[in-house]
């Protein structure tokens, strides 16, 4: 199968897609993005790369950089990282504050923000912000193969100036003792790690090591590990839009609210697609459509 013709077919329908989603405004930085953009770049397992349009522009991963924290918290604490955090879809908004009364302050799952905010605190521990994010960069520049990696500090003081509803949340976890660091410092780590930048390309090649299998590129984390990870982004990587991106993409896949997805056909590839216009759920339309399509005709489903 030939990967590159079905990147043109997809390139070329989005460029000229009517209707693009509208981008997120919570955040004034973000406000300012336009609709034009879409790229995607697919990193197979033997590492060959494609790409089409904007693939090569870096776009605020937002939420995306969830995966990578994760994958560093599961490293740094293992299962006891479980008692902080859930693992059920939470069937409500990424920045929902309704469920974490009722659930004593214990977050659904690692990928709505208050579970977020939690993975963060936990890497954060005794040791300082810039310390932490340092790590973060580390993690996604050895995996991407890639030191181009960076944080735009105008996106993060944006949202750290419109951050009441995380600082909100992180207070609320506080207050349940399930927080170990002053709510700013925690927030202000988070806001910076969704505040990095990166092009598709980037982003697709920083997602080899979910692709298991033997796929080519650094192994970061356990075989058992990329799997539960894989389960999670199904599950739970695009909010109260996650049964319905698993239904129409048949693939694992977590979002951001920049507008890029990080998808893994798992055993075969890794893809990023961007496209600043959101849904409903504040997931890219486009590139939802995007990989839906190029699922479809790569055949490449976790269903067989
Ligand atoms: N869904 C997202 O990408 C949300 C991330 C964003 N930084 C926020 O906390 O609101």
């Amino acid at each position: 199968m030939e990967l590159q013709p079905i990147l043109d077919r997809i390139g070329a329908a989005m460029a000229g897609a009517a209707d693009r989603g509208r981008v997120a405004d919570y955040i004034p930085e973000l406000a300012r993005a336009s609709t034009v953009p879409f790229g995607m770049a697919v990193v197979t397992a033997d590492g060959r790369a494609h790409a089409t349009g904007d693939a090569r522009v870096p776009f605020s991963i937002q939420s995306v950089s969830k995966v990578f924290t994760l994958a560093i918290a599961l490293g740094r604490l293992g299962d006891q990282l479980w008692t902080r955090v859930g693992r059920e879809p939470s069937g409500l908004a990424f920045n929902s504050m309704i469920q974490l009364e009722h659930e004593n302050g214990i977050p659904r799952n690692p990928f709505i923000n208050a579970g977020a905010l939690v993975v963060t605190d936990a890497i954060l521990s005794g040791h300082a912000p810039r310390e932490v994010l340092g790590e973060i960069l580390r993690f996604l520049r050895e995996a991407a193969g890639d030191d181009d990696i960076h944080i735009n500090r105008a996106v993060a003081a944006s949202e750290q100036a419109t951050g009441h509803r995380n600082l909100a949340l992180a207070h609320f976890m506080a207050a349940h003792g399930n927080l170990v660091n002053p709510p700013e410092l925690t927030c202000g780590t988070y806001f910076h790690q969704c505040a990095i930048e990166m092009s598709c390309m980037q982003l697709a090649r920083a997602g080899r090591f979910l692709i298991g299998g033997g796929a080519t590129g650094p192994r970061l984390v356990s075989p058992a590990r990329v799997r539960r990870i894989n389960a999670l982004m199904m599950t739970c990587g695009h909010y109260d839009g996650s049964g319905d991106f698993a239904f129409r993409v048949d693939l694992p896949g977590k979002s951001g609210v920049g507008g890029g997805i990080l998808v893994i056909a798992p055993g075969r590839a890794s893809i990023a697609v961007w496209s600043p216009g959101l849904n409903e759920q504040g997931n890219s339309k486009l590139g939802t459509e995007a990989v839906e399509w190029l699922a479809r005709e790569a055949g490449w489903s976790v269903f067989g």
